[in-house]
């Protein structure tokens, strides 16, 4: 277990450390102290000197290893800061503490190698300022020899494995295609959504036919890379793909290196993006203000889902219920999802479709494909076979296709 001091610096107010905090626990750090101040940002060293004159003692008195900086500091600041700080006492901003749990943490090939992207550009932008400072010796941790060409070439070499990993979006592409629901469930880190999934595909699960399962833990980044689990809604053969959590804050590079959630979100016919309700009212802003810049380019229909009614407050919940327009209020934990499932229901696109078919075998067969895929509302057999269907635009038109097929076939 590494000893950490926690550094954090606010423009105005009173900073919230929370998050980073939860971070550090997660790697396993032990944060000594936690030390913050309300000022403007210094130039050289973000956290200006009375700050960082506390960080260094603090560092002495408990003999810390590491300084965790809630910022993003510029390569310069860290040096600076580092500079400040005894020998070989090693500072991280927030997105090097963001791209050091995702390293640790990543379960799929293609997040790893995005993490790794992500590490290097991170590197490399540093390793540029300590080579204009002068500074190279000592400053990392390993004695790994670095270079920004040998940088670069790794940089090269990882993208390249990621072109030849499988595009994410095309496989959500051909999902559709085969016409499943797609749903993406969204959100801030830890606000509930392997278990919301969890929980919906169990309730709304016939047959168990999905790949993986959603791991739940209280604390930050526990999905790391997207799970799909197959799950039916009122006769439609839904997938819900679980996500990784958003944070505030990361940097464009980082965001743009897990393509594999963006990709879950902005194919997604419809997409669930839970909310922790219990939060406190200015945590609630950051998050919903991230969220909503995450997914401002997702095709699908987005329904806000307040997760945690069980543990928050009236007060907290109109206040969170405030900033959405029309939420769903659940407690994966506890309550029953009949609410969340209609408003899903309610968000997927459907069409309908009205099918006449000749009373025999080939029909039949026809009727029983399309309970497997739709809601099918009514049927009736007579001389004819009438049947009324309900479902995912490409579902219905495939039926009405193999009516029409069947009818031209019998003639
Ligand atoms: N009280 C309460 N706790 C919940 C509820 N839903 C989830 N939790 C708890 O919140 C914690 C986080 O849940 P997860 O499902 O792992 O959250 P997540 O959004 O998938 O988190 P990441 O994968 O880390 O982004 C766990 O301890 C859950 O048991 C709820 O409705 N009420
Ligand atoms: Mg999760």
């Amino acid at each position: 277990m590494s000893r950490t001091i926690l550094a954090a610096r606010t423009d105005s107010g009173t900073a919230d450390t929370t998050e980073l905090a939860a971070l550090l626990a997660a790697e396993g750090h032990e944060v000594c102290a936690t030390l913050a101040a309300t000022r403007r940002e210094h130039p050289d060293t973000n956290l200006g000197p009375a700050l960082l004159d506390r960080v260094a003692t603090a560092v002495r008195d408990h003999d810390a290893e590491t300084v965790a900086v809630d910022a993003d500091l510029t390569p310069a600041q860290t040096l600076a800061v580092a500079d400040e700080l005894p020998d070989g006492v090693r500072v991280r901003d927030r997105t090097r503490v963001v791209l050091d749990t995702f390293a640790d943490r990543a379960g799929t090939e293609a997040a790893r190698v995005q993490v790794r992207i992500g590490r290097l550009e991170y590197e490399r932008e540093l390793q540029r300022e300590l080579l204009s400072a002068g500074d190279v010796e000592g400053f990392w941790p390993d004695d790994d020899h670095r270079s920004v060409r040998a940088i670069e070439r790794r940089l090269t070499k990882a993208r390249a494995e990621l072109r030849d990993l499988p595009d994410p979006r095309e496989r959500y592409r051909d999902r559709r295609e085969a016409g499943f629901d797609l749903v993406a469930v969204v959100g801030y880190t830890n606000a509930g959504k392997s278990t919301l999934v969890r929980r919906l595909a169990d309730d709304m699960t016939l047959d168990r036919a999905g790949s993986g399962s959603a791991s739940v833990e209280d604390r930050p980044f526990e999905t790391l890379s997207t799970t799909t689990r197959r799950a039916t809604l009122n006769g439609r053969r839904v997938l819900l793909t679980d996500t990784v959590g958003f944070v505030s804050d990361l940097p464009h590079d980082l965001v743009r290196s897990f393509d594999a959630t963006f990709a879950a979100a902005y194919e997604a016919d419809a997409v669930l993006l839970v909310v922790d309700a219990a939060d406190p009212p200015e945590r609630m802003a950051r998050k919903v203000r991230v969220a909503r810049e995450q997914l401002s380019d997702a095709d699908g229909t987005v329904v806000p889902v307040l997760n945690k009614t069980d543990a928050a407050s009236d007060e907290r919940l109109r206040a969170a219920a405030d900033r959405f327009d029309g939420p769903v209020t659940a407690s994966a934990t506890e309550g029953d999802l009949a609410d969340v499932r209609e408003r899903l229901l309610d968000a997927l696109p459907t069409a309908t479709a009205t099918l006449d078919l000749p009373n025999d075998g080939e029909s039949m067969s026809l009727v029983s494909w399309c309970h497997d895929r739709a809601d099918v509302r009514s049927v009736e057999y007579g001389e004819r076979v009438t049947v009324e269907l309900a479902g995912n635009p490409a579902v219905v038109a495939e039926a009405e296709r193999r009516a029409s097929e069947g009818e031209a076939a019998g003639q």
